[in-house]
């Protein structure tokens, strides 16, 4: 094959949906594929590809196997997209971050011995300890959570350590918890992956390993060293080191395509597989960052991030090893409550339509009449907070006098909380800064223009929107040609779009108006303390 017809494969296991796509060697999509959980997959009864505990909403998690019946569909739907799989030289995975498969003992056996003429999902049926994996939208781990700090002398060093005090949905504490409430199935556990390495794991036809990039949201290992960090292995569960394997960095080589992909799709057998990353890591590989830029996903979860020459020491926020560059770091934001409370107002205001919702969001003001509204659906990251929040100019209200008002006050409410929680990440708004748009809303220009007034800063946005999906073929090319620089290997992709400007009186509206949500978010936190946290 010439390096003119190579190609390359990338796929996302996202929350909602697992997709892929071919580029070129220029880095042109040639096909793409998806699967969406909920309606593709019916039988395993999600809803946004999860599924939330009846007797504890806090608990979340999303069945193995539909994961796994989704890669089986979502390679023959790239077959009918007349995708020739001999032609890719190298593939790599992404995934959202955080959640963890268990795979049960003897089961790396059966990823070697796979049989090509029959589906994975009909021979991984008896391979996971866990048929459930915990994901990152859980927040049932709080015990865990102190247990971890507490090992380490408390959140702050555990955020020197690991660049983030403990959250709930990282996999340190999930372990953790796994291992104390069910130690039967964590004893027949014979390695753990993140969802990331689960993807490359069916590629490879082994136990793939975790990358630094995607392992440094566990809350396990040492961003400096980019080594497990020995106590808070112990502080999770025994004998963790074998399970978890040693982390790798990010674009490692880490073998051939398995034979099952070889005979069953025809790769070719010198296809490589590359170490595949986090969602977010790997659309930071798929947006070119440089200075003065903030990136914003708007995909299941909100996320915002910016590459870091050094760590920092935050407590609100992550900080993660960088995918590209290994002495580097990414500052990482992360918002539960995204598109789906998006969804969930579109829904109560326009009865599921997003031009009514744009038509609603353009006639309202810039400020919403001193309105504002927080809309928490599922438990909060960033605050630790649920539930629905209203206040008029001057106080708490129950409900906002009109849809219009209610639809801006969403869009306002979470954008001011990225402004707020980038701030004191040490952002400055308005300052030269550039937003680059990415995720299922980037499409969605009424919400970018709120985006671009909030942080007084232009939006712009790239030729395709599934920047973590792509991230992973060019990171797949990467992989394959490490001598190559990443800078080199981008530097065909056209340059990213401005699609809208802040209006002159931007920084005069929000400004004060993220003063007034910290003040509320104060208060909030405070009463809910008063209470006892959930
Ligand atoms: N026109 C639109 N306006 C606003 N949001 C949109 C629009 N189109 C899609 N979305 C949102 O995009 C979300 C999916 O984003 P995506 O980045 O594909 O998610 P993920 O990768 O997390 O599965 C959907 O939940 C939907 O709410
Ligand atoms: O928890 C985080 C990041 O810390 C989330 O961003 C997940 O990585 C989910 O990603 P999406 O499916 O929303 O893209």
């Amino acid at each position: 094959m010439g390096t003119q017809d190579r190609h390359f494969l990338g796929v996302d296991l996202s929350t909602q949906q697992l997709k892929a796509a071919i580029v070129n060697d220029n880095l042109e999509v040639l096909h793409e594929a998806s699967v969406l959980f909920d309606t593709d997959l019916p039988e395993f009864r999600s809803q946004g590809g999860a599924i939330v505990d009846k007797y504890d909403s806090q608990n979340i998690t999303a069945p193995v196997m539909m994961w796994v019946k989704a890669f089986d569909i979502l390679m023959d739907r790239m077959i009918v997209t007349g995708a020739d799989f001999s032609k890719i030289a190298a593939v790599s995975g992404t995934a959202q971050q955080h959640g963890s498969v268990y795979w049960q003992r003897g089961s790396e056996e059966t990823l070697k011995k796979l049989d090509p003429s029959q589906f994975l999902h009909e021979q991984l049926a008896h391979s996971f300890s866990v048929t459930n994996s915990p994901i990152w939208m859980d927040s049932s781990t709080t015990k865990q959570c102190k247990e971890l700090e507490e090992a380490v002398g408390g959140p702050e060093e555990l955020a020197k350590i690991t660049g983030s005090r403990a959250y709930e949905r990282f996999t340190g504490s999930q372990i953790a918890k796994i291992f104390q409430t069910r130690p039967d199935a964590y004893k027949n556990t014979e390695r753990v992956s993140l969802v990331s390495s689960f993807v490359t794991s069916l590629f490879l036809g082994q136990i793939a390993p975790i990358d630094i990039s995607d392992g440094s949201g566990m809350n396990l290992m040492d961003i400096r060293t980019k080594t497990w960090h020995q106590p808070l292995l112990d502080a999770c569960a025994p004998g963790l080191k074998e399970k978890l394997g040693e982390p790798v960095p990010s674009y490692t080589d880490i073998g051939p395509i398995s034979n099952y992909f070889a005979e069953r799709y025809h790769f070719l057998p010198k296809c490589r597989v590359i170490a595949g990353t986090g969602d977010n890591p790997a659309s930071l590989v798929g947006m070119r960052l440089s200075d003065g830029w903030i990136a914003v996903s708007l995909g299941t979860s909100d996320t915002a991030f910016l590459w870091l020459a050094e760590p920092k020491l935050v407590l609100d926020g992550h900080v993660l090893c960088n995918p590209i560059d290994k002495d580097a770091y990414m500052a990482l934001l992360c918002f539960k409550n995204g598109s789906l409370t998006r969804e969930r107002i579109r829904n109560t205001c326009t009865e599921g339509n997003w031009d009514i919702f744009n038509q609603l969001l353009e006639s309202t003001p810039r400020g919403n009449f001193g309105n504002m509204g927080l809309y928490y659906d599922v438990q909060e990251i960033l605050p630790f907070l649920k539930g629905d929040f209203r206040y008029n100019k001057t106080q708490k209200v129950n409900k906002f006098s009109s849809l219009e008002v209610e639809v801006r006050a969403c869009v306002e409410g979470q954008f001011i909380a990225k402004r707020a929680y980038a701030e004191d990440f040490g952002l400055k708004v308005g300052k030269g800064t550039k937003i680059l748009a990415t995720g299922g809303a980037s499409q969605n220009k009424a919400i970018l223009q709120v985006l671009a007034d909030v942080l007084n800063s232009p939006v712009y946005v790239q030729e395709a929107a599934n920047s973590a999906m792509l991230g992973a073929a060019y990171q797949a090319k990467h992989g394959l040609l490490p001598e190559v620089s990443y800078s080199e290997i981008i530097s065909v992709l056209p340059e990213p779009q401005k699609v809208c400007d802040p209006y002159s009186d931007a920084e005069e509206i929000y400004a004060p108006m993220t003063e007034r949500y910290r003040q509320i978010i104060k208060e909030l936190l405070a009463e809910q303390n008063c209470k006892g946290k959930p």
